[in-house]
């Protein structure tokens, strides 16, 4: 009890409220890790961890060094030497450890991080006994998965060794792996640092305040750590003083997911409507599994990225039917008053619409105000995944003559099957112009970061376009698009697709409207 309620007072002495953002600090000299310390306060961490195994102990002066680091230290510090951690290959030394530790005790730093095996040692449990350090105690778990009641017994174990704070880190390979983290910060008396270590592992960290987790952990700007938000992030972008077990929680399925610019905007836009919701990277290998791991109602919805738009089809009890005649869905919806998920496409209408815009802005001679400006155009679309079903539908729709060029000739046949188009070999891409003044539509990932230097066609072959629209968003002006503009053609940026995408799916999200002036301003002010 005395533990629970210093803790929480420690936490209340914070400006950001209450939840505390710590900075891990690895550097190979006392010198790198001072000057790491004013750049994470800078950032706007509350708290740091000095990972003193991290420097080589031939180089680690103690107790002169270590002593000068933490008297001199700008913000609360958690000291730690941990013999079993991933940091260290080889091993930590024992006798450096136990000395490192014992110094940070002297000087009652705020926190002193230890494994559970050197907290089990006789000589450290007396030392710290003596100091007002508050300890954490610490294991860390690579390549075994712990169940919950494993994790559980563990803890009151760590617990038995007189710990304030428990911390456990378990490796993990997939984003299914996480739940029983979540399981254990929610049941968890004492408390308790759980976190999921790897780049699938991003979401225990960010979903931590919903289910009590001690702290944050976050990542400088300039070294970022697979995995670990960067703290400017958490501060700006997720500001997760807000989250709490009551928050929604949204996501982005995809692989990759770090490209996607969905976290700045969806969460902000929550925050301006006044909605308890969090919207997270989702970095996801298997979607059938996670579907089937993630079932509380708490995840309520998801925008579905590359390479699931597909599979997602099948992931869903109910598909909304213009989706199920496209065969991709890019939202799911956990539908609260049955918990069925429910699939949408907000694609086609967003990509189609925003290349009609632009032709009745900017050029179009007219067939009539009720008619789409695609009517009987040619349609060429590069790529014949998700969001080229989702383009090659629209387009069909409209009365457009679909043309379909993928690297896959199969999957082009199939899609052209399905919206009587045609097939054509990727090859033919270059040289195909039966007649000036058609639409090309790039729904590939090539051009998008980091491969920004490539283009699906060459820019002498534009010349054929009226207009050129890329679904790829990073970066905003991509290849294709500057050589489009080059030649004369009307160019649409997949950043107005995402946008309008967006639009709908935060409707979904939240059962009200989307703010369209809020959600544009902000798009404008991100790319
Ligand atoms: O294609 C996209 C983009 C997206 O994957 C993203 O990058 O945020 C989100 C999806 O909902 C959408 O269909």
């Amino acid at each position: 009890m005395r533990t629970t309620l210093y803790c929480s007072h420690f936490r209340m002495a914070f400006k950001h409220s209450n939840v505390l953002v710590c900075a891990p600090l690895e550097h190979r000299s006392i010198q790198e890790m001072s000057a790491s310390m004013e750049k994470a306060k800078s950032e706007g961490a509350d708290i740091v961890e000095l990972c003193l195994d991290s420097i080589p102990a031939s180089s680690l002066a103690i107790p002169e060094e270590v002593g000068r680091l933490i008297m001199q230290r700008t913000l609360p510090s958690v000291v730690s030497f941990r013999l079993n951690s991933p940091r260290i290959t080889k091993g930590g030394c024992k006798t450096t450890c136990l000395q490192v530790l014992k110094r940070a005790l002297e000087l009652d730093v705020e926190f002193v991080e230890m494994d559970y095996e050197v907290a089990l040692d006789a000589n450290m449990a007396f030392m710290y006994k003596r100091s007002k350090s508050k300890i954490i105690v610490s294991s860390y778990f690579n390549g075994e998965r712990p169940s919950t009641e494993k994790l559980g017994d563990l803890v009151a174990l760590m617990q038995s060794t007189g710990a304030d704070v428990i911390k456990l880190e378990i490796a993990v390979d997939f984003i299914t792996d996480i739940p029983p983290i979540f399981t254990m910060l929610t049941h968890c008396q004492v408390p308790l640092i759980a976190v999921a270590v790897g780049s699938r592992g991003l979401i225990s960290q960010l979903l931590g305040p919903k289910y009590g987790g001690f702290l944050v952990y976050g990542s400088l700007e300039e070294k970022p750590v697979p995995g670990l938000p960067t703290i400017a992030s958490l501060r700006q972008v997720y500001k997760l003083e807000h989250v709490n077990p009551n928050t929604k929680v949204f996501g982005l399925i995809s692989n990759p997911v770090g490209h996607s610019k969905g976290p700045l905007l969806h969460n902000p836009t929550f925050r301006h409507t006044g909605y308890d919701g969090i919207y997270v990277p989702m970095l996801v290998d298997d979607i059938k599994k996670f579907f089937k791991t993630y079932i509380c109602s708490d995840y309520a919805g998801f925008s579905v990225g590359i390479p699931h738009k597909e599979a997602a089809v099948t992931c869903c009890d109910e598909v909304h039917p213009m989706a199920k005649s496209i065969g991709a869905v890019n939202t799911i919806i956990r539908r609260p008053l049955d918990g069925k998920l429910v699939g949408y496409n907000t694609d086609c209408e967003a990509s189609i619409s925003a290349i009609e815009d632009a032709l009745r802005e900017r050029k179009f001679t007219g067939n009539g105000a009720q008619t789409s400006p695609l009517y009987g155009k040619i349609f060429v679309l590069v790529g014949a995944g998700g969001a080229g079903r989702a383009l090659a539908f629209g387009a069909k729709g409209r009365g457009a003559r679909v043309f379909i060029f993928n690297r896959n000739y199969e999957r082009a046949k199939s899609l052209a099957d399905a919206v009587s188009g045609e097939a054509l070999p990727y090859e033919c891409l270059e040289k195909f112009c039966p007649e000036k003044g058609m639409i090309l539509a790039n729904s590939s990932a090539i051009g998008m970061d980091p491969n920004s230097h490539q283009s699906p066609i060459p820019k002498e072959s534009l010349k054929a376009y009226e207009l050129v629209f890329d679904a790829v968003y990073t970066p905003k002006n991509t290849r294709l698009l500057k050589e489009a503009a080059e030649v004369g053609a009307i160019v649409v940026s997949g950043v107005e697709m995402f946008l309008r995408q967006a639009l709908g799916q935060f409707k979904l999200f939240t059962g009200g409207l989307a703010p369209e002036g809020f959600m544009r301003k902000l798009v404008l002010e991100q790319f």
